[in-house]
Order: structure tokens, then C-alpha cells, then sequence
């Protein structure tokens, strides 16, 4: 018999491959960062000695965040801002510069998603997901990039994607097509905007559970029982994973790095099996009766 041991675990919380201090004075702004896989990323940006800067709608989600960057002895920042008005970023970036200077990194975090039938998509639920999760990371970017190159200095940016920008989403044809769309804007942006010394890559999740995770991707979630036999690594994602490889790519470490999308998901996205399994169309798998239109 072969045992499968699956990928082996990391190391503990609070470890760190960077050196202490490696982003002491530079700010980073990380758009739905109170919440879920942004709070992770903040995490360790400020376990590394940055300063926070968080950027969402909800009042909560951002004292969430606040309360555990400060509980890392961060300075933070928290912003209200919708990230389809670029009004709004506008605003956000203009209140960290003041508080910290203009902030050399950004995290692209923020995004929209809720499955559903492409049948039975309206025609603004395609436009929220499109707008948050494509236009809401191109304005933050733009945003970012105009305040750099008015003042002749270098920065990093991070979008954080879905490996479904590749394979296709069935039952999140919105948000596939949205990531789709930010994964070609990590390649197009990445060779603008080099010769002025802002790198741009793309993070792309695979499996990380967490708390903030929205009622309806929990429910998706909720289908599969044991979540780490779904995955070839035998386990999901620990958090602090995500966080350690988007540290790695806005550090110093990494400045040869741009127009790259890091995959973290222990091979999850390239799983083929040698017999294909029976099709389940995207309404059962949902539990959906017949289309009625
Ligand atoms: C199981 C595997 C999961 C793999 C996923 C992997 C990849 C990606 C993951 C993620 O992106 S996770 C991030 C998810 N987080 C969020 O979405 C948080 C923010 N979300 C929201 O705020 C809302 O969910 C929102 C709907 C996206 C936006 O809120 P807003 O207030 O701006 O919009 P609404 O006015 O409420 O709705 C707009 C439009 O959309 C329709 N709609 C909303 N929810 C659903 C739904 N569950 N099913 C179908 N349609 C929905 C809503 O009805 C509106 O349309 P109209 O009724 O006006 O036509
Ligand atoms: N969880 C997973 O397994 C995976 C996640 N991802 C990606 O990871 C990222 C984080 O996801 P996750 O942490 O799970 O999701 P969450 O739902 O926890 O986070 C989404 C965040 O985006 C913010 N947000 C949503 N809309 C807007 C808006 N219009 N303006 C400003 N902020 C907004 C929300 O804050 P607020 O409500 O306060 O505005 C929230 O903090 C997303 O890009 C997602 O697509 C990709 C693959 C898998």
C-alpha cells in the first residue's frame, strides 16, 4: 500500500520568511482588508512592520480590521470607500498619503461573487460582480499608478484573482470573466508600467475556509463534507500561507518579479482525473428545479 501524506503543513503563525522590519515605513493599502483573505494579507504586511491601510464599505468590517492590525501594533488606517467610484479611491488614497505618505504597495483584494446559474443571472447582478471585481481593481490600480508616477517612485501591486480566470466558472460566470479580466490586467499593466518602476502581479487563493466567508459561498462550500479530502494536498490553505506569498511579492525580494500570477493551492486548479465523472449540471449541483423562465 502507498500512503498519502498530502503536502505537509507550514510553519506556525507568526513565523515569517522576511526579515523583521522588511516594510517599516511603507505603507499598503489593501482594499477589503477587515475581512476574510485581506485581514490575512494585512496580517502579515503588518506583522512586517508596515503601515495598514484598509478600504471598504462597511463600518464593521473595517473596525474588525483595525482592531486586529492594532492588536499587531500596526498603525492602520481605515477608509470607507466603494471601490467602483473613482471618487472614492480617490479619497482613500489622498487620506493615506497624508496619514503615511503615499503607500508603496497595493493589494487589489476587494472583490464580489455569489453563485448562481448564468441563466439566471440579471443583467445587474452580472454588472456588480463585473464592476467591483474588474473595474474596482483597474480604478484602485490606475489610482495608485498616476500618484507614482507624478512622483517618480517605485511600488508594487497586487490583484488578487481565482484560478477560474483560466479553467471558466460554472456557476460564477460573472465573477469568472471578471478574474479573467484581472489576471490580463496584471500582464498588460505589468509591461506599462515597469520603465516607471511599479511592478504589478496577481495572487491567485485556491481553498482557504474562512469566517467572513459570505452565507452563499459558505453554502457552495457546505456541499463538499470533508473539505481537505477535496484537495490533491489532502488540506486547505492555512491563511497565513496566502499572506506570506503576497509579502514575498511586494518585497525587495522580488523586484525582478512583474506580470506574474502566483497560483497558491497545492495543484488544486490543474486536478484532472484519469475516468471523467459523471456531468452535474451547475442547477443540481446548486439543488435548482427546472429553468422557469
Ligand atoms: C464554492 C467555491 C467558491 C469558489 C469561489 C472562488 C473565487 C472567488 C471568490 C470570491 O470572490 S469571494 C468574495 C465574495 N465576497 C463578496 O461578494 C462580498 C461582497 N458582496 C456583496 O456585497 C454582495 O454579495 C453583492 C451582491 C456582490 C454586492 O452588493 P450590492 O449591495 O452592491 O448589490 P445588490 O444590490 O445586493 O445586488 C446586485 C444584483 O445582484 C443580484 N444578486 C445578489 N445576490 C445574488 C444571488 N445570491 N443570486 C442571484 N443574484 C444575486 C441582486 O438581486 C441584484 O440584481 P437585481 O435584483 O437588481 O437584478
Ligand atoms: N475565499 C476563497 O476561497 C477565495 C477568494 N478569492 C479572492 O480573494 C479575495 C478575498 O476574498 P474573501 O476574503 O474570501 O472574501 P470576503 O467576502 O471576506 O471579502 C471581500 C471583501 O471585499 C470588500 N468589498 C466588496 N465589495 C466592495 C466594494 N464595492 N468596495 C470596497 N470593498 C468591497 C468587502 O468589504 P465590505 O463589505 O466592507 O465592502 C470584503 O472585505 C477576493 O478577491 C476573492 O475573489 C479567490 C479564490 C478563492
Amino acid at each position: 500500500m502507498t500512503t498519502t501524506i498530502g503536502l505537509p503543513e507550514p510553519p506556525a503563525p507568526g513565523a515569517t520568511a522576511l526579515p523583521p522590519g522588511t516594510f517599516a515605513g511603507v505603507a499598503v493599502v489593501i482594499t477589503g482588508g477587515g475581512t476574510g483573505l485581506g485581514r490575512a494579507i494585512a496580517t502579515e504586511f503588518a506583522r512586517l512592520g508596515a503601515d495598514i491601510v484598509l478600504g471598504s464599505r462597511k463600518d464593521e468590517h473595517l473596525e474588525a480590521g483595525r482592531a486586529a492590525m492594532e492588536e499587531l501594533g500596526a498603525r492602520v488606517l481605515a477608509v470607507n470607500c466603494d471601490i467602483r467610484d473613482p471618487e472614492q479611491i480617490a479619497g482613500l488614497f489622498t487620506a493615506a498619503q497624508e496619514e503615511f505618505g503615499l503607500p508603496g504597495v497595493l493589494v487589489n483584494n476587494a472583490a464580489a461573487n455569489f453563485p448562481v446559474p448564468a441563466e439566471e443571472m440579471s443583467p445587474n447582478a452580472w454588472r456588480t460582480v463585473v464592476d467591483i471585481t474588474l473595474n474596482g481593481t483597474f480604478f484602485c490600480a490606475r489610482e495608485f499608478a498616476r500618484r507614482h508616477l507624478a512622483a517618480g517612485t517605485p511600488g508594487s501591486v497586487i490583484n488578487i484573482g481565482a484560478s477560474y480566470a483560466w479553467t471558466g466558472g460554472p456557476g460564477f460566470a460573472h465573477s469568472a470573466a471578471a478574474k479573467a479580466g484581472v489576471k490580463n490586467m496584471v500582464e498588460t499593466l505589468a509591461v506599462e508600467w515597469s520603465p516607471y518602476g511599479i511592478q504589478v502581479n496577481g495572487l491567485v487563493p485556491g481553498m482557504f475556509p474562512h469566517e467572513d466567508q459570505t452565507a452563499d459561498i459558505k453554502g457552495n462550500l457546505a456541499r463538499s463534507s470533508d473539505k481537505d479530502a477535496t484537495q490533491p494536498a489532502l488540506r486547505v490553505g492555512r491563511l497565513r500561507e496566502l499572506g506570506w506569498a503576497a509579502t514575498f511579492l511586494a518585497s525587495p525580494y522580488a523586484r525582478f518579479i512583474s506580470g506574474h500570477t502566483l497560483v497558491v493551492d497545492g495543484a488544486n486548479w490543474q486536478r484532472r482525473s484519469l475516468t471523467n465523472p459523471a456531468v452535474v449540471t451547475v442547477r443540481d449541483q446548486m439543488g435548482r428545479g427546472p429553468f422557469n423562465p
